[in-house]
């Protein structure tokens, strides 16, 4: 077997949303998002392919970093920037085709021996999480907090790591403190009264930076 390697992405990825439509990766492209995830669930290839191939479009447009939840087959056919696969997936997914392609990957972990088996793979980020109590997923196990967040987040200071799990904006600075270098949101984005004004709440808040009017 051919030796797996994954190509770097930024050690900083700043705010990331994690989304299950098209029309939200276009609407928080033209807001200036430059690190998104489409992840959508439980649908037979065919049925996701179209959109699939269409946010890849969308990311390469906007020049930014577009990965693929779980649909790695299709993230290697359209040539998307990244994927993201949890430990389930690992025990299914082909790394070696995802790495012959050289898209990035992202592995979920969510505790010392989950990263333990994540970086043995030498993805291109390690999320960790979930943080806090979420709704948008049920989990298997307890939040992992934010001692547990900074701990782990010091044990690989040259990774590149997301931190993911009932993050409200009210949160953000707490999880910054912790040194992670992106912070994942569904709800804090899709579920709040205004998604502009949140969104352009996280980049001030993560990245410094404002949203573009959409
Ligand atoms: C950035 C990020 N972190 C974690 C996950 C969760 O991935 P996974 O454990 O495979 O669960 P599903 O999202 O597939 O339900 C993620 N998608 N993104
Ligand atoms: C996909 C996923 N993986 C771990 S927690 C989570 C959902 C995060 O959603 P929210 O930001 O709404 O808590
Ligand atoms: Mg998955």
């Amino acid at each position: 077997m051919t030796q797996l390697s994954f190509p770097t992405t930024e050690q900083r990825l700043g705010l990331y949303p994690v989304v299950d439509s098209v029309e939200w990766i276009e609407r928080l492209l033209k807001a200036g998002v430059r690190t998104i995830q489409l992840r959508i669930k439980d649908l037979p290839e065919q049925a996701v392919e179209s959109d699939i191939a269409h946010a890849i479009a969308l990311g390469r447009h906007y020049q930014a970093r577009l990965f693929i939840n779980d649909y790695w087959q299709l993230a290697i056919k359209h040539r998307a920037y990244g994927v993201h696969l949890g430990q389930e997936d690992l025990d299914i997914a082909d790394l070696q085709a995802i790495s012959n392609a050289q898209l990035r990957l992202g592995l979920s972990t969510h505790d010392d021996a989950e990263m333990d088996r994540a970086l043995s793979y030498r993805p291109s980020y390690i999320a960790l999480g979930h943080i806090f109590p979420t709704q948008t997923k049920v989990m298997p196990s307890e939040p992992q907090g934010i001692i547990d967040l900074k701990r782990q987040v010091a044990r690989i200071p040259d990774y590149s790591t997301v931190a993911i799990g009932g993050i409200s904006i009210d949160r953000v600075p707490a999880v910054l403190e912790c040194g992670v270098g992106s912070i994942a949101v569904v709800s804090a984005i899709t579920q709040a009264p205004d998604w502009l004004a949140a969104t352009d709440t996280l980049l001030q808040l993560i990245e410094n930076r404002r949203a573009n009017d959409a």
